[in-house]
């Protein structure tokens, strides 16, 4: 479905990136799989056909347009104040993180989220002088349905001399995240660190800590799989004066008040896609592996729920309730606002 900045119900834009092959693969032999069709936003698998709003890499469009094309108008929407979320969505090792820019290990200045750090600090400082903003991050991951605070310092362990030896000890975290919805709808994730940020380097340095912190572990398919989501989520307040234009020379007149915005944008990098039993895993794994799958399979039935504009003017119920990932974006993927998917494939 394409997507119209002003349109008045949601729209989800679908993207495919096919990354190259690593040098891993090419040792192995391993060949492209997936073939762009000439010209067109569609890719074949085989005998079947898929067609999305936009192909990238791989003979598809450069990978270098999709911040412009898919996520660029998801940060103009922001100060309009329109929710957004952009999800990368992938099996392991299709290159989720590293498209999401999520990943310290490929350096944070590659990837969609420095981008868009860029493009939202370009974009303040051309308005600062009528507009007053306000910007906050948080970054949490949802591991085995909790939500877990990549920010937080409190819960880090600290390091501290002993019988005159540094030592780490583990400082208790805070209470458990819990997900809220205010009687206007607006989700919040009572307990977790919002981080009031005036610069580009400090939405960096917030960036740079959460991915460090983020939980990785290892399967049978990339031994630095990552089995959470991982989001980071920009709000944006501004606080705009608003006056009456003279029509004598074209300036500022009256004081009208004062016009006030909120929007967020989550930026998701989810866990890998795979079904459990080709991970090779069991117990514990198995056991993430089946939460890792209900909110994947929650994202996806609420997707396509929004996605069927016949079923939501008839009202159709849509089924946030059903995992974590799902009810915490909740008044961002629905209503007004604006969705990206970016399926990942190698
Ligand atoms: N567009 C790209 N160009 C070059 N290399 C890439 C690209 N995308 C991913 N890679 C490489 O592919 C490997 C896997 O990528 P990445 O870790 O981002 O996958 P992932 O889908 O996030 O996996 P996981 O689910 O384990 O987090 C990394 O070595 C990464 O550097």
């Amino acid at each position: 479905m394409e997507m119209t900045p002003s349109s008045e119900i949601c729209s989800v834009k679908v993207a495919l990136h096919i990354r190259p092959l690593v040098a891993d693969e090419r040792l192995q032999g391993c060949k492209d799989c997936v073939s762009v069709v000439p010209r067109l936003p569609q890719v074949q698998i085989g005998t079947h056909s898929f067609t999305f709003d936009h192909v990238y890499g791989n003979g598809g469009a450069e990978s270098s347009a999709m911040f412009e094309q898919c996520v660029a108008p998801l940060v103009d929407g922001l100060f309009q104040g329109y929710n957004a979320t952009v999800l990368a969505y992938g099996q392991t090792g299709s290159g989720k993180t590293y498209t999401m820019g999520t990943g310290f290990k490929d350096g944070c200045q590659t990837g969609l989220i420095p981008q868009v750090m860029d493009t939202l600090f370009n974009k303040i400082e051309t308005l600062k002088h009528q507009t007053e903003f306000q910007l906050h991050v948080s970054f949490i991951e949802i591991l085995k349905e909790e939500v877990k605070d990549l920010l937080d310092s409190a819960s880090e362990s600290k390091s501290v001399v002993a019988n005159g030896h540094p030592a780490k000890v583990a400082v208790p975290g805070k209470p458990a995240i819990q997900i809220r919805e205010a009687s206007n709808g607006v989700i919040t994730l009572a307990g977790s660190t919002e981080v009031a940020v005036s610069t580009l380097q400090e939405m960096a340095a917030c960036l740079e800590k959460g991915s460090l912190s983020r939980a990785t572990g290892s399967t049978n398919m990339n031994n630095q799989s990552s089995r959470s989501h991982a989001i980071f989520t920009i709000t944006l307040e501004q606080m705009r004066k608003l006056h009456s234009v003279s029509p004598v020379n074209d300036t500022p007149d009256e004081d009208m008040g004062e016009e006030y915005f909120c929007a967020k944008l989550h930026l998701v990098d989810l866990a890998g896609s795979e079904r459990a039993k080709r991970t090779g895993t069991g117990g514990l794994r198995l056991k993430e592996g089946i939460h890792i799958n209900k909110g994947l399979l929650a994202l996806g039935n609420v997707i396509s729920a929004l996605g069927d504009e016949k079923k939501q003017k008839e009202g159709m119920h849509v089924p946030y309730r059903d995992s974590k990932l799902t009810r915490l974006l909740q008044d961002s993927l629905g209503g007004n606002s604006k969705t990206v998917s970016l399926h990942q494939s190698c």
